[in-house]
């Protein structure tokens, strides 16, 4: 396994790029860990598959390096690079039986035929795939198909990174659940470096213990899941990252109040002074879990009211949504099962440590 840099990187498909809209990757530094658990998450057309490509060597990057633990391999071929990739759909060899497809990037590589056998049923067994191993994988179901690919990616204990381009797409609902655990399980036992594209912010946030998150050829924040949920680093990591995502209002700074169609709400002193110094257009940002909604005068302590009215309240099993009117803005409140609540006047609390602001979409930092 190895340390991935990522130096300066750019790249366009078209061949004369002018401007940074004719580059599907603008520019990139990044370090992915020796030994990582990540997940590259984005929309689609974002760029993930064109920065996993130039990973493997499938793409030469217009611009800029790939290292592997230091070492430039930036113009080397996939098959000199030492990566295993998965598609997202199976690569395998049909008229092979399933120990067979396992063992043959073993085979490939000169391993003795007892080391062949121990890996490969190691790498079945963790897969489910034990009793198919003798089976031919023409005669298995697509689900099984691609659990052969991926222990395909896996079965090399000598590789830099194994990439997995959403793998789980063509996975039945109640495998896919499985499957990420097992990746989970399969990185704590066998300390594989392991990058993993997806759009769906689910399967990124429990398969990874880092998230990249793509938007526009750019990874505008790297951080565990915890961190993209409490300090989304861009409104886009806001919006896309939680469910319903966060709230984003424009906004102007006076002292230490955002004002927001005339309606004044209190911030952290410190982010205020930082956004006032700012020329840029300004957000404030609060997510639905943390945007207080109460009918009652009275509101959490450290907090103040701002008056709205409750359009609609949908109730989703395990927790309640709030639709309310801030001004001509519709804000989300994300809230427990058990409050009573009903559409009409009421009042939303923002607590200051919850309440983000961002200039240029980017976080003001506390
Ligand atoms: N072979 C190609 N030729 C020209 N443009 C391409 C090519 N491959 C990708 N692009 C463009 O580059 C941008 C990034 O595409 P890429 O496939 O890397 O995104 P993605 O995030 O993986 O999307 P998806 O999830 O849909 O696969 C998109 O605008 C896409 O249209």
């Amino acid at each position: 396994m190895a340390r991935i840099d990522l130096v300066e990187l750019s790249h366009s498909y078209r061949p004369n790029p002018r401007s940074r809209d004719d580059y599907a990757l603008p520019k990139l530094n990044m370090t992915w860990k020796d030994g990582g658990a990540y997940a590259l998450l984005g929309p689609s057309g974002c760029g993930k598959t064109t920065l996993l490509n130039i990973i493997s060597g499938l793409i030469q990057p217009s611009a800029g390096k790939v290292l592997f633990d230091g070492q430039d391999v930036t113009s080397l071929q996939p098959q000199q690079r030492n990566i295993a990739q998965v598609f997202q759909f199976p690569v395998i060899y049909d008229t092979m039986t399933v120990f067979d497809n396992l063992a043959f990037p073993l085979r490939n590589r000169g391993w003795k035929r007892p080391d062949i056998q121990k890996r490969v049923e190691e790498i079945a067994e963790i897969l489910d795939l034990t009793g198919d191993l003798k089976n031919r994988a023409s005669g298995l179901g697509a689900d099984a198909k691609q659990k052969i690919s991926m222990g395909r990616g896996l079965v090399r204990p000598d590789v830099a990174a194994i990439l997995f381009d959403e793998p789980l797409t063509t996975i039945d609902q109640h495998l896919k659940w499985t499957l990420r655990r097992k990746l989970k399980q399969i990185h704590a036992q066998l300390k594989l470096s392991l990058i993993y594209v997806t759009h769906d912010q689910v399967e990124a946030m429990t398969f990874a213990e880092q998230v990249a998150v793509m938007y526009g050829g750019e990874v505008v924040q790297m951080g565990s899941p915890q961190e993209l949920f409490e300090e989304p680093a861009h409104t886009f990591v806001g919006f896309f990252v939680g469910s319903p995502g966060m709230n984003l209002l424009p906004c102007a700074i006076e002292g230490n109040e955002a004002v927001i169609d005339n309606i004044r709400i209190p911030l952290d002193p410190e982010r205020a002074q930082k956004a006032a110094a700012t020329n840029s257009p300004l957000k404030l940002g609060i997510r639905p879990e943390f945007l207080g909604v109460v009918k009652t005068e009275t509101t959490p302590s450290g907090t103040i009211g701002v008056p709205t009215v409750i359009e609609s309240v949908e109730d989703l099993g395990n927790f309640k949504i709030a639709t309310t009117r801030l001004g001509t803005h519709r804000l989300k409140a994300k809230l427990p099962e058990t409050v009573e609540i009903t559409p009409g006047p009421a009042q939303l609390c923002f607590p200051t440590a919850r309440t983000r602001l961002y200039a240029d979409d980017r976080l003001i930092a506390a």
